[in-house]
């Protein structure tokens, strides 16, 4: 267990059966999630606006895959691509993803100066620019994208968009015709970036993370869905699917990047 905030408060963290093993890479540098210090990170003005275009007809379907929930998309071709930002190459959207808590202090895989949002969502692009498949990108420095948008609860914002995925979740093997990710993005271009890894085994240091400024609000329903689903199949003791996130990581000897001043 981890403890988390001042000791009176003895918030105890849960550490998840995933992660209940030292599942650290040996000799790992640039290991995520992170903590970003608002203060510590520094502004770049090269950083460019990130240029987000997806085309909603990519959607294939969405599905549990045992760790989250996922909607994956066909990335035979750059028709949902994302380019500029911290990034050399385009990237093509492969899938998106959420991690989140059992309850509302906790859910979110980033932190801001040690605060925990309720959920984080993760829109995984890799370089078919460079690479020819995308398992060869996750492999590499800068193989892989991620996008992430941090969760936050306010009864009264029902986010329209995020509902359309979780009136999916009760059948989770859905079929999905068109969903545009885009709405589940904030508007406001600013975001962090750092040089990092996948939050789950591979743990491959190969992904730029993007990292929102500003939150999607959704409300408390909305969280609820995602905390019916399950980590276990059919037939097996039922175990709810929540507090899928990884322990934060050491920062070493990183800089955390800012779009904006
Ligand atoms: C449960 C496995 N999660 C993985 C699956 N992929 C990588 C492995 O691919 C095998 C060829 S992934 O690149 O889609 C990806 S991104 C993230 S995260 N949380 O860091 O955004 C985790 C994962
Ligand atoms: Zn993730």
């Amino acid at each position: 267990l981890q403890v988390w905030g001042s000791p009176d408060s003895l918030h105890r963290l849960p550490v998840h059966p995933l992660w209940q093993s030292p599942l650290t890479i040996p000799g790992g540098t640039r290991q995520s999630p992170i903590n970003i210090q608002w203060r510590d990170s520094v502004y770049d003005p090269f950083l460019k606006p990130l240029k987000i275009s997806y085309d909603p007809t990519t959607c294939l379907h969405i599905w549990n895959n045992g760790y989250s929930f996922l909607v994956e998309f066909d990335d035979s071709a750059d028709r949902s691509i994302i380019v500029g930002g911290p990034l050399e190459n385009q990237y093509r959207l492969k899938q998106f993803h959420f991690h989140w808590g059992a309850i509302n202090e906790w859910g979110s895989e980033h932190t801001v100066d040690s605060k925990f949002y309720p959920a984080e969502l993760h829109l995984v692009h890799w370089n078919a620019v460079v690479y020819p498949t995308f398992e060869e990108a996750v492999m590499e420095g800068n193989g892989l994208a991620v996008i992430g948008v941090f969760l936050k609860v306010n009864s009264l914002s029902h986010h329209e968009g995020l509902q359309t995925l979780v009136d999916a979740l009760p059948a989770v093997k859905h079929k999905f015709d068109v969903f545009d990710p885009s709405c589940l993005i904030p508007s406001c271009p600013d975001y962090w970036t750092y040089a990092g890894s996948l939050t789950t085994p591979p743990l491959t240091e190969s992904v730029t993370w993007i990292i929102k400024k500003k939150p999607i609000e959704v409300d408390e329903n909305q969280l609820e869905a995602f905390r019916m689903l399950l980590f276990t199949s059919d037939g097996e003791e039922e175990k709810r699917m929540v507090d899928n996130f990884r322990p934060l990581q050491p920062l070493m000897n990183r800089t955390v990047r800012s779009s904006f001043q």
